[in-house]
Formats: structure tokens, C-alpha cells, sequence
């Protein structure tokens, strides 16, 4: 993957501020492409790998793993990438796949007003009897069925509008009810976000292109399934360079293929750890962890290099400063626009940067001994409309996670969900659920209730929904502080002035990847690092470029495909 095209003087001393999932991606990538290049890694904290930490605690008959942070991958997509790290850093063994058809894949939840309600969607077991039933009897669904057979008939919203709050948009189509009581629940699972305040244009992006082009959503889903979807040429070149031959084991290969999620036997903590190790084990890779870059600016007089400040723990002492060819800048938009702004020009210019605010979320894992607590299922999100009263603690959802992580690989071998080894030590199985609490609700919030109290709230939650009385054998809360960037109204126009802004300023050299731009997940840091670097040569670059240009949609065609017998009798479509 060397690629010795890369002048030595332009990029041989790259700087990478911030080592979570995406600075340490992005070392991985800039150390395949330009072996030679002498790469540092700055990190505030004292640990690596950011919000991807996973922790095994001790119970009286084993231990068992909580996750602060993200916990499960999806394969598809930009998931691609992590599959790739997975086998080159030699964890394929360790891989715990979730099958499609498990209950993890086939059964959400939602609680509204006062119970579980499963989000009707097909699933082994489930008749199309049970989906209308749901839909007709449930009062989370109340009214919502004729709402969505009207909205092919609602006008579409007025040329001039440059973008809305997907609660907004929702609502003008298909009324409040389906925002408040249904779809806010969805935007809590991935971004933790007010759904009121989230961007249409930038997260809902096909629904908000169809209304435009087709005139509604169901015109466009209707076209998407006769004549097949459409992807931005960006997409489909990179879909088609993953689809070239790769190594893997063919049992890990086939195993991706059939899972919904996978993880690792330590947790995805287990991804950025070995990240680091291979890292570590590289003469050309130095990190320099417990250090806050304080300011980033360009040499005096040096058109080819950036300074990086960092203050020394003697305050009589001036600060140090280090020159790298070029920065990469992974940190969070509010903490890169403060460590920029140096003059009251360049405060101006990365106003837009500081204005993208970013969520925190407390995570409360818990472990009883008693297993089956919960149905069967991924978890469950609470949506805006659940009242108060059910839902005092103002908690996102909660997540069933014996249901992607088995605890003992022999019980659930039996009902075949899950490929790979086990997480969890205990002799006995039990339940392990993580509580979210946070986000959006706790905006602006001078404090933060503190760790146990999170625990306290985690517990009365769970007992009264989902009965839990008993006393959890392991407990821990985490707080992420800042963790999920806000992509709300008017993101994409903040993005494009920050783009301009980086360009004017930096001409390449400071170019920037990272979960804030293109997508909050693990998988999109990982697409973010991979794409900045690929396109390192390209003049004048911010790592914006994906947001920004010009995107040309082409259609998919739809390929029938065929379902045929394995060998172990199963069907699949080919
Ligand atoms: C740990 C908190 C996170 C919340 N959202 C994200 C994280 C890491 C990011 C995220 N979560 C999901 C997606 C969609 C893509 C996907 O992988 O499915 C993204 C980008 C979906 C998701 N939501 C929850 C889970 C377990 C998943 C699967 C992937 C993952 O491990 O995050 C549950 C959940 N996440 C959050 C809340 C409040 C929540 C509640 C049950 C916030």
C-alpha cells in the first residue's frame, strides 16, 4: 500500500491531534501510505482510544465486560473498513458476530406511554397479522398508519427552504404525533440528539431529497424500489474498491456476511487498544499523551509548516513548540475552533466551527445474576412523548446488551444467534443492560448528576419498566463528556464556511477527520480517516471534501438475486 509518490519534504513529520478511534486510524493509514514519515500523536488525556473503552469486572463467579462507550458494529457500509482492521491486526478469532436473524436484529423496542412496544417489522415468528395488530391497537401508533398512507399527498415544502429540524420536517408530512411519539425515540439511539433541533438536510438526507424530487418520501421509496437506489459517485468508488479480494479467513468472511453487528471478546476498547500496541511497535510513531495542544498556527515565513503549542506544567516557563509538515486535527469542532483562534480574524473565520455544539452522555452498565430480565431484543429508546412520570430520570433508552454479547458461548451456541467467542467469564448467565442517560436533556445543565446518582437512576428506571428489583452484582457509570457532535439546522452551511476557511488559511496543511462532519458512529471516524489520507495529495485539502462538493447521485440497478441451498441445508440469497 506504500505509496512513494508523496514527496518526502511535504509530508514527512505529520502531527495528529487527538488519539481516539480516529487520530489513531488515521496514523494506522498515513504509516501504510508513507512508511517514512515520522508521525506524532497528541492527546490531552492520558489514555488512548477516546470514547471506545472497555472494562472487565470482577463477580463472584467470573468477570464480565462493560462498555463505556460504543459497543457494536455494523458490517455493511463504511463497516467495511472496521472488518479490514479486524483482520490486520489479528483479532478475526476474537470477533463475536450477531446473526441477522437474531432477536438483537429483528426485535426494538420503545416505551410508550407505560410499556415496551415492539417497532413492528418482519421477524422469524412474527405474522403480518401481529405487525397490523401493533399498528392499529398500539397508542404509540395511534393515528400514525393513515398519516403515512396521506403523506405521498402532502405538497412538498417550498424551493426556498434551505434546511429544517427533522422534527419539522417529519411533522409537516406526516404530523407531530409521529415525531413525538415515534421517530424522536430513533434519533436518542444514534445521536443522542433533540430531534427538534437536529438538521433534515444533513442527517435525513434521502428522505429531504426525495420530498424535492419526487414531490414526497413515498414517491421516492416507491421509485427506489422498482428502479433501485441511488449513491453518490464518492460511494460507489469506494464500495467498489472494497469489493476487490482481501485476505480474510473464509469462516470470518462468510460469518461478516450473516451478521448484523459484531464486537470483540474485550470489547470494542479491545479495536483501539491493539490500534495502539501496532502503533507503538512502529520506531516512526511517537505519542504524547497528557498534552493539550493550546494553539495550532502556521510557521511565520514557512508556507509548508504548522506549530503546535503545547504549555509546560511550569507556568514561569514558556511554552513548547513543535513543527510538523502537516496537522491532522481528530479533536472536537468547539476545542479545534478554540485552539485556532488566536486573533480575532481567525475567531471570525472558525465562528461556524465553534457554534457545532456536542452532547454528553452517561452510560450505567448493569449486571444481575438472574438472566432473561429482558425480552429478547436490542434494547429499547425512549421517545420525547413518553410522559415524565415513566420516565423521571429523562433517560435515551436502554440497551440489552446480553443480546449482541453473549455471556457464556455454549448456552447461546444452542439457539445458534451468535458466531465467536464469549465476553463474559461466569459460569452462569445472567443479564447485562446499559442504561443511556443524558444527551439532549441534560443541554446546558451547570452539573451533572454524579456517578452513583446515575446508578441510582439507571436502577430505578429498569424497575419500573422492566420489573428489575433486584440488586445489580456489578454497577459502573461513565461519563462521556461531549461525546456525540450536533449536526442541527444550518450544519451543512457551518461545515462549508469551515471548509473555506481551513482552505484560505491553511492551503492543505491543517486538514481535519473525525465525527463531526459526515457521521457520529465508529465506522464514519474510521471512513472520515481513511478518505483524509487517500486524499493527503490533493492540494489545498480540509477533509471536508465528502461534505462539500458536488455530489453526483447515480442509480443502483436492483440485481434479483437467488436463494439457494448451503450445504448445511440453510437458505441464502446469492
Ligand atoms: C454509546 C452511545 C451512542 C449513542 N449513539 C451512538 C453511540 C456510540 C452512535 C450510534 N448508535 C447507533 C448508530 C447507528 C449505526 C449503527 O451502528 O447502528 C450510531 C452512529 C445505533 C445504536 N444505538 C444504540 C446501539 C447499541 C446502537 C448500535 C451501535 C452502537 O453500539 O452504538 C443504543 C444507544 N446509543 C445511544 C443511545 C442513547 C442508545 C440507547 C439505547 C447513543
Amino acid at each position: 500500500m506504500a505509496d512513494l509518490s508523496y514527496g518526502p519534504l511535504l509530508y514527512d513529520l505529520p502531527g495528529i491531534i487527538g488519539g481516539g478511534i480516529t487520530g489513531l486510524a488515521s496514523a494506522y493509514y498515513l504509516s501504510q501510505i508513507i512508511p517514512y514519515a515520522k508521525i506524532t500523536i497528541y492527546d490531552a488525556r492520558p489514555r488512548l482510544g477516546g470514547w471506545l473503552s472497555s472494562k472487565g469486572v470482577d463477580v463472584d463467579d467470573g468477570t464480565v465486560l462493560f462498555e463505556a462507550g460504543p459497543r457494536t458494529l455494523r458490517p455493511l457500509g463504511n463497516g467495511i473498513l472496521a472488518s479490514r482492521l479486524i483482520h490486520e491486526l489479528g483479532l478475526e478469532e476474537d470477533t463475536i458476530f450477531t446473526k441477522s436473524s437474531s432477536p438483537a436484529a429483528t426485535n426494538r423496542f420503545i416505551y410508550y406511554p407505560d410499556h415496551l412496544v415492539r417497532v413492528p417489522s418482519p421477524a422469524p415468528g412474527v405474522t403480518v397479522f401481529d405487525i397490523l395488530y401493533t399498528l392499529f391497537t398500539e397508542p404509540a401508533f395511534k393515528g400514525l398508519w393513515w398519516r403515512g398512507v396521506a403523506e405521498g399527498f402532502v405538497h412538498p415544502r417550498d424551493a426556498t427552504v434551505e434546511d429544517e429540524s427533522i422534527g419539522s420536517f417529519i411533522s409537516r408530512r406526516m404530523g407531530k404525533d409521529a415525531v413525538n411519539r415515534v421517530a424522536s425515540a430513533l434519533m436518542h439511539g444514534i445521536y443522542a440528539g433533540d430531534i427538534w433541533k437536529l438538521s433534515a438536510k444533513s442527517l435525513f438526507e434521502a428522505p429531504w431529497r426525495f420530498e424535492a424530487e419526487e414531490g414526497s418520501v413515498s414517491e421516492g421509496v416507491l421509485k427506489t424500489m422498482i428502479e433501485g437506489r441511488e449513491m453518490t459517485t464518492r460511494e460507489r468508488t469506494f464500495a467498489e474498491m472494497m469489493r476487490a479480494p482481501y485476505p480474510y479467513t473464509p469462516s470470518f468472511k462468510e460469518n461478516m456476511k450473516h451478521a448484523n453487528v459484531f464486537t470483540l471478546k474485550g470489547g470494542l476498547g479491545q479495536l483501539s487498544d491493539a490500534l495502539v500496541e501496532k502503533l507503538r511497535r512502529n520506531p516512526n510513531i511517537s505519542f504524547r499523551t497528557n498534552t493539550a495542544v493550546s494553539a495550532l498556527q502556521p510557521v511565520p515565513n514557512d508556507a509548508s509548516a504548522m506549530t503546535v503549542t503545547i504549555p509546560t506544567a511550569e507556568p514561569s516557563s514558556e511554552p513548547l513548540s513543535v513543527n510538523h509538515t502537516h496537522i491532522i486535527s481528530t479533536i472536537s469542532p468547539s476545542k479545534l475552533s478554540s485552539i485556532l483562534s488566536t486573533t480575532d480574524e481567525l475567531r471570525a473565520d472558525f465562528s461556524p466551527l465553534a457554534q457545532i455544539p456536542s452532547v454528553s452522555v452517561m452510560t450505567v452498565n448493569l449486571y444481575f445474576h438472574t438472566p432473561n430480565l429482558h425480552p429478547p431484543g436490542f434494547g429499547y429508546l425512549i421517545p420525547l412523548a413518553t410522559p415524565i412520570t415513566q420516565n423521571p430520570e429523562m433517560a435515551l433508552g436502554v440497551v440489552f446488551d446480553t443480546a449482541y454479547a453473549p455471556h457464556h458461548s455454549m448456552a447461546d451456541a444452542e439457539f445458534g444467534h451468535h458466531v465467536g467467542p464469549a465476553q463474559d467469564t461466569v459460569s452462569k448467565r445472567g443479564t447485562k443492560i446499559t442504561v443511556m442517560l443524558g444527551g439532549h436533556y441534560w443541554d446546558g445543565w451547570p452539573v451533572y448528576p454524579s456517578k452513583d446518582e446515575g446508578i441510582q437512576m439507571a436502577r430505578s428506571l429498569v424497575e419500573r419498566h422492566l420489573g428489575i428489583t433486584e440488586a445489580p452484582v456489578a454497577a459502573a457509570a461513565n461519563l462521556q463528556s461531549e461525546c456525540i457532535p450536533q449536526y442541527t439546522v444550518g450544519h451543512e452551511a457551518r461545515i462549508r464556511r469551515t471548509h473555506e476557511a481551513l482552505k484560505r488559511r491553511y492551503k492543505g496543511r491543517l486538514r481535519v477527520a473525525g465525527n463531526w462532519a459526515r457521521g457520529v458512529g465508529v465506522n464514519d471516524c474510521l471512513r472520515s480517516a481513511w478518505d483524509l489520507v487517500r486524499e493527503l495529495r490533493e492540494e489545498g485539502g480540509t477533509g471536508l471534501e465528502a461534505v462539500v462538493e458536488e455530489k453526483k447521485w447515480v442509480r443502483i440497478k436492483r440485481v434479483k438475486k437467488k436463494r439457494v441451498e448451503r450445504d448445511d441445508g440453510e437458505k441464502e440469497e446469492k
